[in-house]
């Protein structure tokens, strides 16, 4: 695994031609920014995207602590293979693959990308069509993969579904892909939320994706980061709670046991290691916020 340390609570789309949101980027407290060559680019600005996104990547230091992740239009349309060369001399933190169906296209994304000379970009897979779904487990374990990213807006579109305000009818496919990346060992963030003026909804879709395991959402406008940070990332009271169970554990320990009753609750192994995963998850946040 590389790279999974630090924290991806946020990873915010904005379309690469958008020179504006390019610039207010570099001010925004989002984990990642995914800089888009794909369907927020109209085809008339594919080339005008490609342009920016790599003058954005040559001044990289401006966007850090940020991530920065170019999502790719697929090798199957007439932009794919540009923007995977033009991908793979920039050198972004990541490239997001669309539409991910089968491993034979990670396969030949990375072949495009190891003509550039980049034989270990990571590769990130948006999961947004049924046949992706289907084959999640096999996207998820390509050696190349470490994310994956839920492109909910087309998965319902595909599955000819209507996600309602629960979304009870996407929890199948956003379990299923949950389940495929955490057995992987992937990296893996919940979808867009549209309606943008819907911040109630949007903050339920957070808390609802933050229960079922994934490690942020994709967000679509600066409005929507201070609440997927606060629902993916820990709280103070869980942070003093993860203190709090591994010194209860520890002290169990100590007197020769291997469990700990804290607050009328048992404590084994497996929450000590929730605790030091969430608290390395906070450490990670503060270094994020330190270097901002
Ligand atoms: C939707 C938008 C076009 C709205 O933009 P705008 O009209 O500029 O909004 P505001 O006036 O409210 O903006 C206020 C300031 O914030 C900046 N801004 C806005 N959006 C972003 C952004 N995404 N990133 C960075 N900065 C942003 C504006 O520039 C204003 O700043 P300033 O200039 O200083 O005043 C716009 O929000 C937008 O384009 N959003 C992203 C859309 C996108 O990328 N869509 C594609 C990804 S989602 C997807 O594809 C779904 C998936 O594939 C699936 O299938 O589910
Ligand atoms: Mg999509």
């Amino acid at each position: 695994m590389i790279g999974q340390d630090r924290p991806r609570r946020s990873g915010l789309f904005l379309p690469a031609s958008n020179e504006r949101a390019l610039k207010k980027a570099r001010s925004l407290a989002a984990d990642a920014l995914i800089l888009d060559l794909e369907d927020a680019v109209a085809p008339e600005k594919k080339h005008l995207a490609r342009d920016a996104m790599i003058a954005a990547l040559t001044e990289r230091s401006s966007f850090r602590p940020r991530e920065i992740v170019i999502r790719a239009n697929a090798l199957r349309t007439p932009w794919g293979e540009a923007d995977l060369t033009a991908i793979g001399k920039a050198g972004p933190d990541a490239v997001l693959l669309p539409k991910v169906e089968a491993v034979a296209e990670i396969e030949a994304a990375c072949a495009v990308l190891a003509h550039t000379g980049n034989k270990d970009l990571p590769v990130w897979c948006m999961i947004e069509t049924a046949l992706g779904v289907v084959n999640v487990e096999a996207i998820a374990f390509h050696s190349r993969v470490r994310g994956i990213v839920m492109g909910t807006s087309d998965l319902g579109n595909d599955l000819r579904l209507r996600p309602g305000r629960d979304r009870a009818p996407l929890l199948y496919a956003l379990g299923r892909c949950v389940l495929a990346a955490r057995a992987a060992g992937r990296i893996v963030l919940d979808g867009v939320h549209l309606d943008m003026d819907d911040m109630e909804g949007f903050l339920s879709a957070c808390q609802q994706g933050r229960d079922m395991g994934f490690d942020g959402k994709t967000l679509i406008h600066p409005a929507q980061i201070e609440g997927a940070n606060t629902a993916f990332g820990p709280s103070a009271d869980e942070i003093e709670a993860a203190y709090r169970v591994i010194e209860a554990f520890e002290s169990a320990r100590q007197h020769g046991s291997g469990l700990a009753v804290l607050d009328g609750r048992l404590v084994e192994n497996l929450h000590v290691e929730e605790a030091r995963r969430l608290l390395a998850q906070a450490d990670a946040i503060s270094d994020v916020q330190a270097r901002s």
